[in-house]
């Protein structure tokens, strides 16, 4: 394809199809858009990164990534809407144009490429990456268990052959230390959100304890507001608090590393449904799904803006 505008929103597509997209819309909107490659994956796919920015050497910056579970489609499929609502409402949104004159916003649309190539070729059931290691016999780690922050805790676990393994180690996976370094080393990131399907909840730290974090209130408060905002939109009820009092306990977790990173504004959204369908969403809830999204995500940049 040359050109995005053949590209259909409302389906779901393969990996090439999603990389090729990447390189067409960095092309048609290279004034804010760029690509980076922060490393390489397990598998040694390209791990790809989006930045949004009209300027400014370091502004301080939003991360948001999809698809780091490979099965939840509803995401890449969200997170590529998204971006192209973002180069769309630039300069007619007055609060997102707000947003991107002051900060800069970067989207990792795959963040777990082997396992979501996997999804298309022989497991659409696939969560975890690719990795496979000597004497271990099942593949895969659960890319939302190998972060740092509580590792190896409850709600995680030590067997290769679980979908909540953990791997060997902190930051064992090249798609999750690929993430560490590029965050850690821009050094100047406010918010993160992380997103996953199913349940329709948007959550925030700690998932490694029943804990409330520091700024527990301000986070209640703002996830409340994203909620209703979402709600606003097509009538579709999500739930809110901690992750740990919402869902369950999860240790070495995205949103607990990036909060105990200094990242203050940090959550992870599952989107819809609650079940009826699960991770096998019809095509047809893609647009409508990204169009509430967007309402509650432009509600936490919004306020990651204004403190
Ligand atoms: O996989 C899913 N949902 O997608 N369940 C998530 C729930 C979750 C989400 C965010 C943080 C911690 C835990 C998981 O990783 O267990
Ligand atoms: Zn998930």
């Amino acid at each position: 394809e040359r050109s995005t505008s053949s590209f259909s929103y409302s389906s779901y597509h393969t990996l090439e199809e999603i990389y090729s997209w990447i390189d067409n819309f960095v092309m048609e909107h290279s004034d804010i858009v760029s690509k980076i490659q922060i490393g390489n994956s397990f598998e040694n796919r390209s791990i790809l990164v989006l930045k949004f920015s009209t300027g400014g050497s370091r502004h301080p910056a939003i991360w948001i990534d999809t698809g780091i579970h490979s099965r939840e489609w509803i995401t890449h499929a969200t997170g590529i809407w998204t971006a192209n609502k973002i180069v769309s409402d630039y300069g007619k949104d007055r609060v997102l144009t707000d947003i991107l004159n002051a900060m800069d916003i970067f989207i990792e649309l795959v963040t777990n490429p082997d396992g979501f190539a996997f999804t298309h070729s022989m497991n659409r059931l696939w969560r975890k990456n690719k990795s496979i290691r000597p004497g271990i016999f099942c593949i895969g780690v659960d890319l939302n268990r190998n972060w740092k922050s509580g590792f190896g805790g409850n709600g995680s676990n030590s067997n290769p052959c679980s979908e909540t393994y953990h791997g060997p180690s902190p930051q064992s996976e090249p798609e999750v230390a690929a993430i560490v370094n590029f965050i850690t080393a821009h050094g100047n990131f406010k918010a993160l959100i992380s997103i996953h399907s199913y349940s329709q909840m948007l959550m925030y730290p700690y998932g490694r304890s029943l804990e409330p974090v520091s700024n527990q209130r301000e986070l209640y408060d703002l996830a409340k507001d994203a909620v209703e905002a979402l709600y606003k939109v097509h009538g579709i009820e999500y739930i809110f608090g901690s992750i740990s009092t919402t869902l369950y306990v999860a240790s070495g977790i995205t949103v607990d590393w990036a909060y105990d990173s200094g990242i203050k504004y940090a959550f992870s959204f599952e989107l819809r449904d609650t079940g009826h369908y699960g991770f096998l969403l019809p095509a047809t809830q893609i647009i409508p799904t990204a169009q509430e999204t967007w309402m509650a995500l432009r509600t936490i940049m919004e306020h990651t803006l204004n403190h």
